[in-house]
């Protein structure tokens, strides 16, 4: 508690920085020395955390464990109150949480506020769930009868990835908390700040101390983590590899997981679709958070009737996205979240031009104006056409702004080539045939598919991945399934028969 009340302090030294200064944090990570990490601003040090080594970890499960105990004694109602008044506190602040969260990440104010919106409604939905949890009664024979009982696992892990810091912290510890479990956060290194704020909140709406705790580190603090026996349960976001090793660490200790991983997705777009909702569905499915979303439909499957025109107006769209400053209200695209990363990026374009794909716009390296952004790591979102199926940018998944088109002629030949991947986390649909729609949704190996829209996420919406984009939902009623544990008991009314 004493390091989160530090850590506090150092996010409004970092709003009021930024919001002084008109610049901001750039996350990279400076690792010096090995237990000490700093974000940057502009190449100058901003912060410094301290990791979280074997023995902050075992505090952090000693305090989750003793709020544990008075936690899961409370009603669902009494739950549901402090959820409710947590969810108020995120309202009332989504201002200044959204401003740490663009500080944090470099993602548009203008959509750091839509996170805050879907992260206080996630709060607001579960806390509606906690009053309602109910087991079942079922009659036996001779009046004897069954209950179920549904229970809390315990003291949870959430360890989170850099693109939705604030959000996926609330995603995983609204269901959690709303159960009766402790949860012990544990952000990216990249975005160590916010989630901090939601610590703040949690208790300032009366959660009991060490309900909810932070931890910061990167993979040995998410190992110590993982494998500690006193945890019950990991609920991870993050990449595939990660989630590889979380399912090894988990299997050790028989503990379910949660696994939120990337993503290929694809986004067919038939001929008989409105063009301008498709166009701009394709837009909302690529360059949100400067494409840095896990679900976004990257492999965008154009019927040829209409590639000419529907790609002619992809590129006057993108081209007219305002990149900058994204503390500014206009802006609608700020930086990546490190210079590796938007190396990489770039590297991805390069290998596509090799490989024969055509840059119809974008895909280098942006320099503002402004002369106090000129070190940031932007880049112009681009457009690839004349991509095929065996691309790497097209089988990758990239992780920035870059939109693969593709063509296609018939239905059967675009879902076969669509479901022609080993993730499986989204996918998307813009038809006017309605039967069409549903068919092509039926036969489509994703997790959440949307049909004429793209990346909107209701918290009442169960969210998640088939094949390699993981399993477990996130959102929605049947997350609860993955936050609790059902007790079965069964209550004899009349004599033993026995058998001996
Ligand atoms: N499906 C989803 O909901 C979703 C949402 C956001 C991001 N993602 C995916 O996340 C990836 C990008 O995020 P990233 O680069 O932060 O992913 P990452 O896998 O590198 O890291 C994710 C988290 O895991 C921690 N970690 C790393 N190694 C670990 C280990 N051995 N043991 C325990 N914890 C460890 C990191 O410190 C971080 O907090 C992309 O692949 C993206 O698609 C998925
Ligand atoms: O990045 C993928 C989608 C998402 C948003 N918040 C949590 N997951």
């Amino acid at each position: 508690r004493k390091l989160v009340k530090t850590l506090l302090l150092r996010t409004e030294e970092l709003a009021q920085m930024a919001l002084m200064s008109g610049i901001w944090i750039h996350s990279t990570l400076n690792v010096r020395p090995r237990w000490r990490f700093c974000p940057v601003l502009l190449g100058r040090v901003i912060a410094t955390f301290a990791c979280s080594g074997e023995k902050e970890v075992n505090l952090a499960v000693q305090d989750a464990k003793a709020a544990f105990k008075i936690w899961s004694q409370k009603s669902g109602m009494e739950r549901c109150r402090v959820l409710l008044e947590a969810a108020r506190i995120i309202r009332e602040r989504r201002d200044e949480i959204a401003t740490v969260e663009t500080i944090n990440n470099g993602k548009s104010i203008f959509e750091a506020r839509w996170d805050i919106d879907t992260s206080w409604q996630c709060l607001e939905y579960y806390a509606g769930l906690a009053g309602s949890m109910a087991g079942e009664h079922i009659q036996l024979p001779g009046g004897s009868f069954g209950y179920t009982r549904r229970e809390p696992l315990g003291v949870c892990v959430g360890i989170g990835a850099w693109n939705y810091p604030f959000q996926i912290a609330c995603w995983k510890s609204a269901p959690a908390l709303a159960c009766g479990n402790a949860m012990i956060f544990k952000p990216s290194p990249f975005t160590p700040v916010s989630v901090l704020l939601l610590a703040e909140i949690y208790t300032e709406a009366g959660v009991p101390p060490g309900l909810f705790n932070v931890v910061q580190g990167g993979a040995a603090t998410g190992q110590f983590l993982c494998l500690h026996r006193d945890v019950a349960k990991v609920s991870f976001t993050g990449s595939v590899p990660t989630g590889s090793k979380i399912m090894e660490m988990a299997a050790k200790g028989i503990k379910p997981i949660t696994l939120e991983l990337g993503g290929k997705s694809p986004l067919i777009i038939f001929s008989d679709c409105d063009l301008e909702n498709a166009v701009k569905g394709a837009l909302m499915a690529n360059f949100l958070t400067q494409g840095e979303v896990c679900c976004n439909g990257t492999r965008v499957f154009v019927q040829k009737e209409i590639l000419e025109k529907f790609t002619k107006e992809v590129v006057k769209l993108t081209q007219g996205i305002k990149i900058g400053d994204p503390l500014l209200e206009g802006t609608r695209m700020g930086p990546l979240i490190n210079r590796p990363h938007l190396e990489r990026v770039l590297g991805f374009i390069k290998l596509a031009k090799e490989q024969g794909a055509k840059v119809l716009c974008g895909g280098d390296v942006y320099v503002p104006e402004d002369p106090k952004l000129k070190d940031g790591y932007y880049m112009r979102p681009c457009v690839l056409t004349d991509c095929r199926d065996d691309m790497t940018c097209v089988r990758e998944e990239i992780f920035g702004p870059v939109m693969s088109i593709l063509s296609f002629d018939t239905e059967a030949e675009v879902l076969e080539r669509a479901n022609n991947t080993t993730f499986g986390l989204a996918a998307g649909v813009f038809t006017r045939d309605i039967q069409r729609a549903h068919r092509v949704v039926a036969g489509l190996q994703a997790g959440m598919c949307f049909i004429n829209n793209y990346n909107v996420s209701p918290v009442e919406l169960p969210f998640g991945g088939y094949k390699k984009s993981g399993f477990g939902r996130e959102n929605g009623r049947v997350t609860i399934e993955y936050y609790s544990q059902l007790k079965t008991v069964c209550v004899e009314m009349g004599d033993v028969e026995s058998a001996f």
